[in-house]
């Protein structure tokens, strides 16, 4: 099978990240979704970071009932930091039937260079893009790329922390059942 991975911190997933998954099922060959929780982003700051089995049971609530999106604690198993380089080798050897495309903001492959073998990550993966506004997604690595052309998501985990740190309103960027979980256990508070 075409398996794409979404690799994110997922602090906490959004509907701008379900808009994305959704966008690249309906629109491309891939035939399902992996979302793998990143435990701790190599360039994140960890203080802010809610733990990661409560991020993934937030990822759970997201994609329930949606068959071709799936949940991956693939990393938890795995050295942190976490280095995309190594989950991919890790991958492919768990799953030699199933081809990996990576999918990602245009943030991150702006960045990608910089990631550990980033230059080996981008010779041997067809990479997905969506463009996020105030990052240009151009092709100057000669990465196998496709750039989505779908509508910017002015959403970010970030504001969405903030808000909810400041008892705004967030029914609207979050799916209804993670943001009753997040509510529920105080998480961002
Ligand atoms: N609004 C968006 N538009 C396009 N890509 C996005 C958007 N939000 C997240 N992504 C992409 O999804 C992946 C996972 O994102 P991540 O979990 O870091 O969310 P985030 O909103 O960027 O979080 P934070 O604000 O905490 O940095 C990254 O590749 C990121 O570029
Ligand atoms: O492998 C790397 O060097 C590397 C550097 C920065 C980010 N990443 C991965 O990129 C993914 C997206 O990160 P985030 O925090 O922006 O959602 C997440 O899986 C990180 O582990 C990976």
């Amino acid at each position: 099978m075409n398996i794409g991975l979404y690799f994110g911190s997922f602090n906490p997933i959004h509907i701008g990240h379900c808009i994305i998954a959704n966008h690249v099922l309906n629109n491309t060959s891939l035939d399902n979704v992996w979302m793998v929780v990143s435990p701790q982003n190599p360039f994140k700051p960890s203080s802010s970071l809610l733990n990661e089995y409560h991020r993934l049971h937030l990822v759970k609530l997201a994609v329930e009932g949606e068959e071709k999106l799936k949940a991956s604690d693939i990393e938890f198993h795995l050295p942190k930091p976490s280095y995309t380089v190594h989950t991919l080798a890790y991958l492919k050897e768990k799953y030699p039937q199933h081809t990996f495309s990576i999918i990602m903001g245009s943030d991150s492959f702006q960045n990608i260079l910089n990631w550990k073998n980033g230059d080996v990550i981008v010779k041997n993966h067809h990479i997905y893009v969506y463009t996020r506004p105030g990052y240009e997604a151009s092709n100057n690595i000669g990465a196998n790329l496709t750039v989505l052309n779908a509508p910017l998501l002015e959403i970010s985990s970030t504001q969405i922390r903030k808000d909810i740190k400041e008892g705004k309103n967030v029914r609207f960027i979050l799916p209804e059942n993670v943001r009753q979980e997040i509510l529920h256990n105080g998480y961002y508070k």
